[in-house]
């Protein structure tokens, strides 16, 4: 993709670690929906949230707030139950990407097995698709499961970058590879978990990736930083690796 092609990365900005700072005192400071706002004033492209089985951040009443009072896209995160795909089809946010989840993760830990699920997914797929919502499936960075989101009807695969951030060796390359395939395959390619300042360069230049979904360096660099001045940096290190690339 050249740079006449190539349009500029999205940057959604995850506000899961705002809340999980104000659960810690069962308030309601911070607000989550405020720094979504502040997130979008400073550039963010879109807001994503993870509403977990446990609640352990976001909660139901959030994302009716985000739902009303945000402007910028809202993509929901969410495990493929009933219950989150009947709540997802009441809200309807603009995307909902569907990850695994484990109540006893500290976080989400791997990709979903959509190859090993297709049954189960599809029809879940097909739910929020009727309702508009753009479905996002959170995969790792592996043929089979690009392949089964296809078969899933997923618009959008979001790669988990997790090992990668991790350092593991060859990831950069299964990334690439993933992206490719998925594209060629026509789904819009998103990447994401455990980016950071220090590695997001690389995935920004690879030419598919159309948005990045970053939240736990974000949230916690502002705590130095403030929060306007690390999502402006964090955008300006994505565009400078993706023009780099092109
Ligand atoms: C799916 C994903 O990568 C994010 O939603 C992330 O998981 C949020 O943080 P926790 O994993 O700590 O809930
Ligand atoms: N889907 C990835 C995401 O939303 C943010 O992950 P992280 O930056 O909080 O690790």
């Amino acid at each position: 993709m050249t740079t006449a092609t190539r349009p500029p990365i999205r940057l959604g900005v995850n506000i899961d670690h705002v809340a999980t700072v104000r659960n810690a005192r069962g308030g309601t400071h911070p607000d989550p929906v405020a720094a979504a706002l502040l997130a979008v004033q400073a550039g963010a492209d879109g807001i994503t949230a993870h509403l977990r089985e446990d609640r352990r951040h976001i909660r139901d009443a959030d994302l009716k707030r985000l739902r009303t009072e945000l402007s910028a896209p809202l993509n929901m995160e969410m495990a493929a139950t009933d219950e989150m795909v009947a709540l997802a089809c009441a809200l309807v946010p603009h995307a909902c990407c569907i990850v695994p989840e484990r109540r006893e993760e500290v976080t989400t830990e791997g990709g979903l097995d959509v190859a090993g699920q297709l049954e189960s997914l599809t029809p879940r797929v097909r739910a929020l698709a009727s309702k508009g919502i753009r479905v996002s499936l959170f995969i790792d960075p592996d043929p089979a499961q690009v392949e089964a989101s296809v078969t899933a009807g997923a618009q959008v695969v979001e790669l988990h970058t997790g090992a990668y951030a991790e350092g593991r060796v060859g990831e950069l390359d299964r990334l690439r590879a993933a992206a490719t395939q998925a594209h060629a395959a026509g789904l819009e390619v998103h990447a994401g978990h455990g980016l950071t300042f220090e590695n997001v360069g690389p995935v920004a230049a690879l030419p598919e990736i159309r948005e990045l979904n970053i939240g736990h360096f974000l949230i916690g660099q502002a705590i130095f930083d403030g929060l306007p001045s690390v999502i402006e940096e964090m955008k300006r290190r994505i565009h400078q690796a993706s023009r780099a690339a092109s």
